[in-house]
């Protein structure tokens, strides 16, 4: 077993770097429906430029490397241990070579462990099978759409469908709901697995096994097919769209498993997945711990490479002529006269902020003069090199709505003009935007790389004790491309597309099952 660190290491890195085949078609597919010229087509172009983008470089797709799962199978008398201990080294060794984001985090104080180690993590579920070789399989499923998932217990009443019973139509229900709830904020387009039954903590385990499916496979389950059918035709005439910005494609897999339950309760669990599905699977020797074989390796490869990426450079040459470039600081006057809809390209400096530094913010004064500035919600992969230099590994926008609470007032305690992030925010912040004279801005979520590569040098940091991802980077960036979805005049494109979507969720309450 001498090889099974490094074959986990390898695992981890691709599983980090490179989507696999059937969610790559699922992407090319989206983008053959999307109009061109329209935010989602401009959306899925700068996915697709970020994949080929996380091939090139191998760094992650996206920022958020989430809590590593491991699902491993093993013949009769392998020993776990060795293969635990082998996994925790492989993730700390991916972590210090800027694979993995460090991303575990102490739950009662903050504090960051640095290595992607601590109570409870890496999560590793062991099982045994009859078999003479090891499936080790991983997923990398960021917090975003992690905070997307959601758990119905039927039978129970929902927005726009009614009433969901106990029942094939009720579970239907509750599917199309959670699509419906999860807006753009799980960096929609994405893809469900959905668990029928258990009790609340074997549920939601069920949902995310069904992550681990080909995209591609037929439920051999009748019902449950047809349902998955359903659910994948009629989900995207919601108008969600890619990042919640309205379009032909919010859903990209609907995967179903079904367990016994208990005759009191009767879960329909959902796991949400963003379009940055990171899992990938190995097939390695029990003697040796060298990997025989790749998993999800079947059909055609997209790669995006040269005749698309030439393609979409002419395509983003077109849309030029209507982006809008703003330098911090920015007056009031500049940011008044954008509105939702407008492309806007910053260059100059911008300031990252998220939960720990905006809870921060509220009782403290700025490490920096923030007036006319800019704040994007990011938590970037850093690395240090020899000399002491911080480099941007990814950078991708974190959900904005976290920090509804605390923006308004800190927009004005500051004179923050403009905030970067994604899935929009609420009415509190909607409203101090007009008061104050701000803007919110929508950036491209899980385009880790290609963010990163706007970010021309880290000029310094502040608040380094709240760990990486939560410190406060001063970057200087060029031709950083973001979408106005929220003005300083009351319009939000996030309130809009909700209620359009709730309105189209309502066509689907009649009995279909
Ligand atoms: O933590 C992050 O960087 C992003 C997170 O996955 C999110 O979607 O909000
Ligand atoms: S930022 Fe978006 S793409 Fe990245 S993990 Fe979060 S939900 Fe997924």
């Amino acid at each position: 077993m001498e090889k099974f660190q490094e074959s986990m290491y390898q695992l981890i890195v691709e599983t980090s770097t490179k989507l696999p085949r059937d969610v790559r078609r699922a992407i090319k597919a989206a983008k053959e429906r999307e109009s061109a010229g329209t935010r989602s087509a401009m959306s899925l172009a700068t996915i697709t430029n970020n994949i080929k983008m996380a091939d090139d470089n191998v760094s992650p797709i996206c920022q958020d490397t989430g809590l590593p799962t491991f699902k491993i199978k093993t013949p009769v008398g392998a020993n776990q241990l060795v293969m635990k201990e082998a996994i925790k080294n492989a993730i700390v060794q991916a972590t210090k070579d800027g694979k993995l984001r460090p991303n575990s985090v102490d739950s009662l104080t903050g504090d960051n462990s640095g290595d992607n180690l601590g109570l409870g993590l890496p999560v590793i579920k062991f099982d045994q099978w009859e078999k003479d070789y090891i499936d080790a399989r991983l997923i990398l499923k960021g917090g975003g759409c992690e905070n997307k998932n959601i758990q119905y217990s039927l039978p129970c009443e929902l927005e726009g469908l009614g009433r969901a019973g106990r029942d094939l139509d009720g579970i239907r229900k509750c599917i199309m709901h959670s699509v419906y709830q999860a807006q753009g904020q799980g960096c929609s387009a994405g893809f469900i697995g959905v668990g029928i039954g258990g009790d609340r903590s074997s549920g939601y385990d069920l949902a995310k096994e069904q992550l681990f499916r080909s995209n591609d496979d037929v439920n051999l389950n009748e019902d449950l097919r047809k349902v998955e059918e359903y659910v994948m035709e009629n989900a995207n005439k919601l108008g969600i769209g890619t990042m919640g910005f309205g379009g032909e494609t919010t859903l990209l897999g609907c995967k179903i498993g079904v367990m016994n339950r208990i005759p009191a309760s009767f879960f329909v669990s959902v796991a949400y997945n963003c379009w940055a599905f990171r899992r990938l699977g190995v097939a390695v020797n029990p003697e040796t711990g060298e990997i025989n074989e790749w998993m999800y390796q079947e059909g055609e490869n997209i790669d995006f490479g040269a005749t698309e990426a030439e393609k979409e450079t002419a395509a983003a040459a077109e849309t030029k002529a209507e982006v809008i470039t703003l330098q911090a600081p920015i007056t009031e006057e500049q940011i008044r006269s954008l509105k939702v809809g407008d492309v806007v390209q910053i260059n100059g400096r911008m300031y990252t902020g998220r939960d720990a530094i905006h809870h921060y913010l509220m009782s403290h004064d700025a490490p920096v003069d923030l007036n006319g500035q800019v704040i994007y919600h990011c938590g970037p992969v850093m690395l240090k090199d020899a000399e002491g230099k911080w480099h941007v590994k990814a950078a991708g926008p974190t959900t904005s709505i976290r920090e509804e609470p605390y923006q308004g007032d800190i927009m004005k305690k500051f004179g923050i003009r403009a905030v970067i992030g994604k899935g929009g925010m609420g009415p509190k912040t909607l409203a101090a935007l007009q008061e104050h004279g701000g803007v919110y801005l929508n950036a491209i979520g899980g385009a880790a790389q290609y963010y990163a590569d706007c970010i021309k040098d880290v000029e310094g940091v502040d608040l380094m004790e709240f760990g990486i991802p939560e410190a406060m980077w001063h970057l200087k960036v060029e031709g950083f491309t973001a979408v106005v979805t929220m003005d300083s005049h009351g319009n939000s494109l996030h309130a809009d597309v909700d209620k359009s979507s709730l309105e189209k969720l309502a066509q689907f309450k009649e009995r279909v099952f």
